[in-house]
């Protein structure tokens, strides 16, 4: 699989936060995101997810030699600052939602909701009410989403936000084992994510340097 990104923009109220962003990834690709607060990864990561509309440019994948390109957001899990989990429902409701309502892409299947857990290290907790849990724990269900359903390219922000250490390790290797079965990730972080040969985009916030230098 191959994922393009080309020419991409984005505004957000009347401000250009981007412009010219240019870039291709392929199957067990990784690129982290860098950047000061306001620069723009959350913007572009959701853009690249369908949240946000392109201000110019495309961002496609193209699953194999031939094929037709279709947008990232059909490909993709979004995993974003907030969980995107309702607390009065259970762990298992939850998940269980998010398998149903993203579905799996062409060419994979997520795996059983109990599997995830195990995988997150939280066994034998789904049938509590979300909103039970710690914000770590909340957070590694959060990653769980990703699991369920299979969607070859995950775009997270800030995935290891309010994990401990050993969640952190949990996660890379989640991503790492993901990427060996031919998946890609785009991240943005703050902190090292520890994944192996991962290429990086500095984002500048080109306004904002524009307008600091006519001060
Ligand atoms: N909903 C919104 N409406 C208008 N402007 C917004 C909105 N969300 C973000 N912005 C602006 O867009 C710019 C980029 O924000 P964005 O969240 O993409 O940055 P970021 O690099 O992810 O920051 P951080 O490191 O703090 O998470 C900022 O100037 C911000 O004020």
């Amino acid at each position: 699989m191959r994922l393009l990104a080309d020419d991409l923009s984005a505004r957000r109220g009347e401000e250009l936060i981007f412009r010219g962003i240019s870039f291709g990834l392929s199957s067990g690709d990784a690129m982290v995101l860098t950047g000061p607060n306001g620069s723009g990864k959350s913007t572009l990561l959701r853009v690249l997810a369908g949240l946000l509309r392109a201000e110019t440019g495309t961002a496609q994948v193209i699953e194999a030699e031939g094929a037709e390109p279709r947008p990232v957001r059909e490909a993709s899990h979004y995993l974003g600052h907030r969980n995107a989990m309702k607390l009065e429902l259970t762990v298992t409701e939850n998940l269980a939602f998010w398998r149903d309502y993203i579905g799996n892409f062409a060419g994979g299947e997520g795996i059983d909701i109990e599997h995830a857990a195990d995988l997150v290290g939280l066994t034998g907790i789904t049938h509590l009410p979300y909103g039970y849990l710690s914000a770590g724990q909340q957070r590694r269900f959060a990653m769980a989403k990703l699991l369920v359903a299979h969607r070859p390219v995950w775009i997270l922000d800030e995935p290891t936000a309010a994990l401990d250490a050993d969640a952190d390790a949990i996660f890379a290797r989640l991503i790492e084992t993901h990427r060996a079965q031919g998946g890609l990730v785009i991240a943005a972080t703050h902190q090292p994510l520890g994944l192996r040969d991962a290429r990086s985009l500095v984002m500048t916030g080109f306004e904002y340097d524009e307008l600091e230098a006519r001060l």
